[in-house]
């Protein structure tokens, strides 16, 4: 498997199951793409969510509906607690030409990482379906470790562009903007304020 970094805006997303799992996969989503839940029951905080929800059971539902739901679906995501419907749903998914993922059942083609983001940069987290408790755990580790990364980035672009005026060698610019994420204050500098950070670090460094 192969990470991507997909723009989901206008992309139908078709999730079955109306469960935590459904729920957790729905909001993941909601946030840019156009979200159809299918399931025979929805917990309440879905409404409200901008998904829509359809009401129907999938072992009372054929093939030709199945297929109906999923036209023009891009990802297909199995969330039932029901094996045997996921699988189902997966090779319903597979006909269709959508990529699939399943929350229980043979694995898909598709798998749903934790995400890190910030306004400057988004980590995605897997161990492969190996173990799902990992990405979480290293994911919180990450955002209570770096609360001030998306800082830094900023911080360490605004110095790339000074550096490239000042510092003709490539290689020493390299070594300053390295020293810079290494230096422990200028990280406690960062969380006191950007611009004040930026002014103290170009006296450390420049
Ligand atoms: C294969 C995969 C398919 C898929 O769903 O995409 C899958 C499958 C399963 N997960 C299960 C359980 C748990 N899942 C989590 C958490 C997350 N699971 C996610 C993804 C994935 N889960 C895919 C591969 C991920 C990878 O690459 O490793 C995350 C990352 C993303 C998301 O789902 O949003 C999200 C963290 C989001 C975050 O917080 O950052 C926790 C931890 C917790 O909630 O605290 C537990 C309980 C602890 C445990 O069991 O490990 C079970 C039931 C097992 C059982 O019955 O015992 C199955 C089914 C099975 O194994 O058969
Ligand atoms: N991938 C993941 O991250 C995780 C996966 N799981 C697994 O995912 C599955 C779903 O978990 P939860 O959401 O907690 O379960 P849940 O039981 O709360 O929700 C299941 C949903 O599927 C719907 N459903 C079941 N059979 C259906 C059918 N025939 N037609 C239409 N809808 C149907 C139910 O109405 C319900 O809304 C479980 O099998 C669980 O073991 C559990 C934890 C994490």
């Amino acid at each position: 498997m192969v990470p991507l970094i997909i723009d989901l805006a206008g992309r139908h997303v078709v999730i079955f199951g109306g469960g935590a799992v459904g729920l957790r996969k729905a909001t993941y989503f909601c946030r840019e793409a156009e979200v159809t839940v299918v399931s025979r029951s929805f917990l309440p905080e879905f409404s409200g969510l901008g998904a829509r929800c359809l009401e129907a059971d999938l072992s009372t539902m054929d093939d030709n509906a199945l297929a109906d739901l999923l036209d023009g679906a891009f990802l297909t995501i199995a969330a039932t607690s029901d094996e045997e419907m996921n699988n189902r749903v997966g090779r319903a998914a597979r006909e269709a030409g959508a990529l699939f993922n399943n929350a229980r059942g043979n694995g898909g083609d598709t798998l749903i990482p934790s995400v890190v983001r910030g306004e400057e940069y988004l980590l995605a987290i897997s161990t492969g379906g190996a173990s799902p408790a990992v990405p979480r755990f290293l994911r919180e580790h990450l955002e209570e470790t770096y609360p001030h990364l998306d800082s830094m980035i900023r911080t360490e672009a605004r110095l790339r562009e000074t550096l490239k005026q000042t510092v003709p060698d490539q290689a020493d610019r390299a070594t300053v903007l390295r020293a810079v994420l290494h230096d422990p204050e200028a990280w406690a500098w960062l969380a006191e304020g950007e611009d004040k950070a930026y002014e103290r670090i170009k006296e450390r460094y420049l």
